[in-house]
């Protein structure tokens, strides 16, 4: 398992300026939360972990893998034919055969998973699909192309298989169906680099090449707390002006997508001191590389996280964005801090604009997102001075925007596959306009 580091301190000044900052734009900050990831992995680099393949579905491959073997490991049949010897076809057609073709006699069937004697001159043997090719064959002749056209049943033969014939094309190419040992990949080449994202195709071809491990990077370790005295579980019954917590799913199955790991998550309440005394317990015994916070740190009276960490190393301010715009960034016990809003849709909004880049840039994280032009289906406005980010439904080069611009539209959220970005400077686009959309799947 991952040997995780004792938390050591990252500088503030690459974390983020002092508390005085105020505001800040949107690609300000987004350097600056990746700033503070870059400086602590650099000091912190994710160990490494041997892990079974089947657990290893998008975790990234920790060192260059090479081909302990050939792939396939034999040279084999790519049809269900005869495999034969060109050689003795390049004599022509037999003169009471069938024109342009050459009999051969049939030698035993060669099922798959056997190894067979070598291929004697002047005979074929049924072959087939990933069947081991006898030695001296070189070509196969897909059984469609014989004459017959089938394969004599076992029960018609004499117990070896032999005693019939068969014709087959002249004109066979040597290599015709025949897969070489080692085409795909040979011993000792490489297979895989380390960084590569192990998806299905990548786990596959680890599992052709026999290896049942993979070495893999441990992933960012993540403490997620989110704060109010109203966030109540979901599956427990809400009091009167109690919420369920959408926010500790939405950020986990986030992180969880974008490669880390959520340690332990915590919803605490609106008490500053209780928060600072479970935070610093947490990360003494959990040592995470991130803590994320979401709610707390806006401008009511309550603000949890704001005043909890009021004399820590972090910079509360507020980004030129909505939603999402206000954001806390900095150190606790020197392990890097992001304290989002606690509106769902501003912490979802703050993950894929500033998180998630920060974690592709500086861990390799998988599931970038990727950008594409669309034309918007409806006119949007947006407020002045503000990155405003909408939500919307991409379909083939075209985006509708789905629900309004406020922060707390889950429904609307959860109906959108994209993100719409109104850049500053842009308070209105009309229906038709180009934009640039994040997609969100
Ligand atoms: N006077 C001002 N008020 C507010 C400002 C402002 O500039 N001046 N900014 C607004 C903006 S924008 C946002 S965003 C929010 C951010 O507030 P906080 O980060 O302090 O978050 P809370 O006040 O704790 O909660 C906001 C909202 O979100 C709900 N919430 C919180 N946690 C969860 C959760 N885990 N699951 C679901 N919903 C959650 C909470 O009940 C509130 O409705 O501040 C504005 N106010
Ligand atoms: O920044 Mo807030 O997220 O607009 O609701």
């Amino acid at each position: 398992m991952s040997a995780s580091p004792a938390p050591q301190s990252v500088p503030a000044s690459a974390a983020a300026p002092g508390p005085a900052a105020g505001r800040r734009e949107v690609a300000a900050h987004r350097e600056a939360v990746e700033d503070l990831l870059r400086t602590w992995f650099l000091a912190h680099p994710p160990a490494h972990e041997s892990i079974a393949l089947g657990e290893a579905a998008g975790r990234l491959l920790a060192a260059d893998v090479r081909a302990p073997g050939n792939l396939p490991p034999f040279t084999n049949s790519q049809m269900d034919g005869y495999a034969v010897r060109t050689a003795d076809l390049a004599a022509g057609s037999r003169p009471d055969g069938i024109p342009g073709s050459v009999r051969l006699a049939a030698a035993a069937p060669i099922p798959a998973g056997s190894a067979p004697p070598p291929l004697l001159p002047g005979t074929a043997a049924p072959v087939m699909t990933g069947a081991m090719l006898p030695e001296g064959a070189d070509a196969v002749v897909p059984i469609e192309a014989c004459t017959p056209d089938y394969f004599v049943p076992a029960g018609f033969l004499p117990a070896d298989g032999t005693g019939s014939t068969v014709e087959v094309p002249a004109e066979t190419p040597s290599g015709q169906f025949v897969r070489r040992a080692g085409s795909d990949i040979s011993a000792g080449a490489p297979a895989l680099p380390a960084g590569s994202v192990l998806g299905p195709l990548q786990l596959g071809l680890l599992a052709a090449l026999g290896l049942d491990r993979v070495t893999v990077r441990a992933r960012p370790r993540v403490l997620l707390l989110t704060t109010g005295d109203e966030v109540v579980e979901p599956g427990r019954p809400l009091g009167p002006g109690q919420i369920h917590d959408a926010n500790t799913t939405l950020l986990r199955s986030s992180l969880e997508e974008a490669g880390a790991q959520v340690l332990r998550s915590r919803i605490l309440a609106d008490s500053p001191q209780e928060f600072t005394a479970r935070l610093r317990a947490d990360i003494a015994a959990d040592a995470p590389d991130l803590v994320l916070s979401s709610g707390g740190i806006s401008k009511g009276a309550y603000e949890v996280v704001r005043q909890g960490l009021a004399a820590a190393d972090v910079a509360f301010l507020s980004v030129a964005m909505q939603p999402g715009g206000p954001q806390g960034i900095g150190t606790v016990e020197g392990v890097p801090f992001l304290g989002f809003p606690g509106n769902p849709v501003s912490s979802l909004v703050s993950f894929e604009m500033f998180l998630r880049p920060a974690l592709t840039a500086v861990t390799g994280a998988p599931r970038p997102r990727t950008e594409v032009q669309a034309r918007l289906t409806a006119p949007l406005g947006s407020p002045a001075g503000k990155h405003q980010v909408r939500r919307g439904r991409y379909t083939a080069g075209t985006v509708e925007p789905v629900g309004g611009p406020g922060s707390h539209l889950l429904h609307a959220l959860a109906a959108s596959n994209a993100l719409i970005p109104v850049p500053v400077g842009t308070e209105r686009l009309e229906a038709g306009a180009e934009v640039t959309v994040l997609l969100l799947e």
